[in-house]
């Protein structure tokens, strides 16, 4: 068994459990509200901000040039065209995506996710580091391939675009290269770093799920932060 596959058995309860979750059974049958989608959004912009961060700090610990055009690859695509699952949201919430790119505070959940997210590319290896982005994209494709089969979306469905987006062919081969690089990364790992791995996997995953209960129910401080 390839080190990925063993990942994806360790999380196999939760990738149902997102599959299941109220937000995402929302995007299939288009009943998410207006406030929810925004919360996402505004959310989510900060979060892939910060995840573009981290593959900066990730290339820095490349040790060849195949590496880093597929982490600049990566990059591209979160800065140019992850906008339009945000655009069709924003599209069905009524709202000009510029409006929720400033002025928010991150909330509870995606602060944790970012530093997360930020703590490992610090301190953890190259490894640790992929092992962490790894659920980010498995996770949104193994939902976009499940309502794609379950609901059958075609333009009309409102949130088609964002289902088409992250099934997209392009999605499954960036999703294949990843796997295959962190399968052949940990053939030279210890078993010290693959139990890292694992955690910090697992921790992303955890963290997945907690994301769309952050958006789905508001989730927010108590009391407003300094800042914004
Ligand atoms: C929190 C989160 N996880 C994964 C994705 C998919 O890239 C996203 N846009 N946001």
């Amino acid at each position: 068994m390839q080190f990925t596959d063993e990942l994806r058995n360790l999380t196999d309860a939760l990738f149902k459990r997102i599959k299941r979750h109220p937000f995402v059974q929302g995007i299939a049958n288009e009943s998410l509200e207006p406030n929810q989608l925004i919360h996402y959004v505004q959310q989510d912009y900060q979060y892939l901000t910060t995840y573009v961060q981290v593959y900066g700090l990730a290339m820095a610990k490349c040790t060849n040039r195949d590496q880093m055009r597929d982490l600049h690859a990566r990059m591209r695509i979160v800065l140019e065209e992850e906008i339009h699952p945000h655009i069709n949201f924003c599209r069905v919430a009524q709202v000009d995506y510029r409006d929720l790119q400033t002025g928010v505070a991150l909330a509870p959940t995606a602060h944790h996710y970012a530093k997360h997210m930020l703590s490992v590319a610090q301190s953890g290896s190259l490894g640790e580091i992929l092992a962490t982005l790894l659920p980010c994209h498995w996770i949104y494709i193994d939902i976009a391939d499940d309502m794609m089969s379950r609901v059958q979306p075609n333009e009309t469905h409102a949130f088609y675009d964002w289902i088409r987006f992250y099934s997209s062919e392009e999605m499954h081969t960036g999703l294949a290269t990843f796997r295959d690089w962190i399968d052949a990364y940990t053939l030279n790992s210890g078993e010290r770093e693959r139990d890292l791995m694992r955690e910090h996997f697992l921790t992303s995953c955890q963290l997945e799920l907690r994301f769309f209960d952050m958006a789905y129910t508001l989730e927010d401080w108590a009391v407003r932060g300094l800042l914004v």
